[in-house]
């Protein structure tokens, strides 16, 4: 197959952890027969020092061509003057509306190696597959935001068309896995909350009256999410809530480091990117843990270019040397490995599996 990726690097261990995807998309379309256009673009801060703007022209042209958009992360204490007029982040957010992605999944399966690691009784993570399914393009992020003299506003605005489509995407996910759908809000106190669970309620009984549905609010599930997480199968929340509660979830799997995304909408063009930020207190020093970006590299061969086998080869690589004990800082404190070499432990165990398939 032939396709077009562009990949935007970005800032702080961003360019680390893309240069790892980069070699590993490459292995793929050599062992597979492929052919990837690999384009790199300018977003965030590093777009800031070049152009002024955290997603430049360019960069949007790129990306509307391109078949499907892999991203490091953005963002840094350089550009986070509370004052700035432009910030990286700003630039993410833009791409994400322009793409129209208003779906992002955040799976969180924990490998064994995450009960040595989690700060959890390894008890409570047998078991746990969850798949968050959070809104990506509305609520305050993308609401009004204004400065008045000793004030400050973020306008926190949901229509009940963006909710339909989100929640119709988790349940029709939901389907396919244990058929059960937790609503996340705080309806208790915001009037988006109550338009949420009325909708959610609605669409849920109106087409999927075979999937189960619960209404949880937002300050319980941040203490259920560490207490009873194999409970849950899709969990499907908006924007802010599912920002925060897909941090926390990390701390189920482990490492921040471990969960990668995929953001799809009604278009051709799906956005992945790790869960984490761009980690300025370690970039530059090649210690970053690349498998949240090789397993975003695996949804999109997944989602955007139907490459079901090859996605599941990238996820077994990594499921098998995170076995093998090839732990990068954040998941071990001795016999730590760097970026490059956890980068091609994986790209060594995706060409034995490669060949035994083949043989
Ligand atoms: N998608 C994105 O581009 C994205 C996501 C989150 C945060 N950010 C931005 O990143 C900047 C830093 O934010 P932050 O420090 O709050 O969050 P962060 O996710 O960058 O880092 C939080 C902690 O996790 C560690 N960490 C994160 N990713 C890691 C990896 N792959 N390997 C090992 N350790 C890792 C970091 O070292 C740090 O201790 C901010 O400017 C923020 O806006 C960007
Ligand atoms: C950088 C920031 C805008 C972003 C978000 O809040 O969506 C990040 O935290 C994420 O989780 O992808
Ligand atoms: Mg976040």
């Amino acid at each position: 197959m032939k396709a077009t990726i562009a990949l935007l690097p970005g800032d702080g261990i961003g360019p680390e952890i893309c240069a790892e995807a980069r070699e590993l998309l490459e292995l793929v379309a050599e062992k597979d027969g492929h052919t990837f256009k690999l384009k790199e673009g300018l977003i965030g801060g590093c777009a800031i020092d070049a152009y002024g703007d955290p997603l430049p022209e360019e960069t949007v042209k790129l990306c509307a061509k391109a078949d499907a958009v892999l991203l490091g992360a953005v963002g840094g204490p350089q550009w986070s003057d509370p004052n700035a007029k432009v910030r990286p982040e700003q630039g993410l957010l833009r791409l994400r509306a322009q793409l129209g992605v208003f779906a992002n999944l955040r799976p969180v399966a924990p490998h064994p190696v995450a009960a040595k690691l989690a700060p959890l009784k390894t008890r409570l993570l047998k078991g746990v597959d969850i798949l968050f399914v959070r809104e990506l393009t509305g609520g305050s992020y993308f609401g009004a935001k204004r400065r008045e003299a000793d004030a400050a506003v973020d306008e926190c605005r949901y229509t009940v068309t963006e909710i339909e489509r989100v929640t119709r995407k988790a349940a029709l996910l939901a389907r396919g896995r244990r058929a059960k759908l937790t609503h996340v809000d705080k309806a208790n106190v915001l009037e988006t909350s109550r338009l949420w669970r009325s909708t959610v309620t609605r669409v849920m009984r109106d087409e999927f009256p075979d999937v189960a549905v619960e209404h949880l609010l937002v300050d319980a599930m941040a203490m259920y999410l560490l207490t009873r997480p194999a409970s849950f199968d899709v969990i499907l929340t908006e924007n802010l809530f599912g920002d925060i509660l897909t941090d926390e979830a990390s701390v189920l799997a482990g490492s921040m480091g471990l969960l990668p995304s995929a953001s799809l909408g009604e278009g051709r063009v799906g956005l992945y990117e790790p869960i984490h930020g761009s980690a300025p207190d370690i970039a530059g020093q090649g210690i970053a843990n690349p498998y949240a970006t090789l397993l975003s590299v695996a949804l999109l061969l997944r989602h955007s270019l139907g490459l079901e086998t090859e996605a599941a080869r990238i996820e077994q690589a990594v499921a098998d040397v995170l076995d093998e004990g090839v732990l990068t800082a954040d998941l071990s404190r001795k016999h730590a490995v760097s970026t490059r070499e956890a980068g091609e432990a994986v790209r060594k165990r995706y060409r034995k599996l490669a060949k035994r398939r083949r043989a």
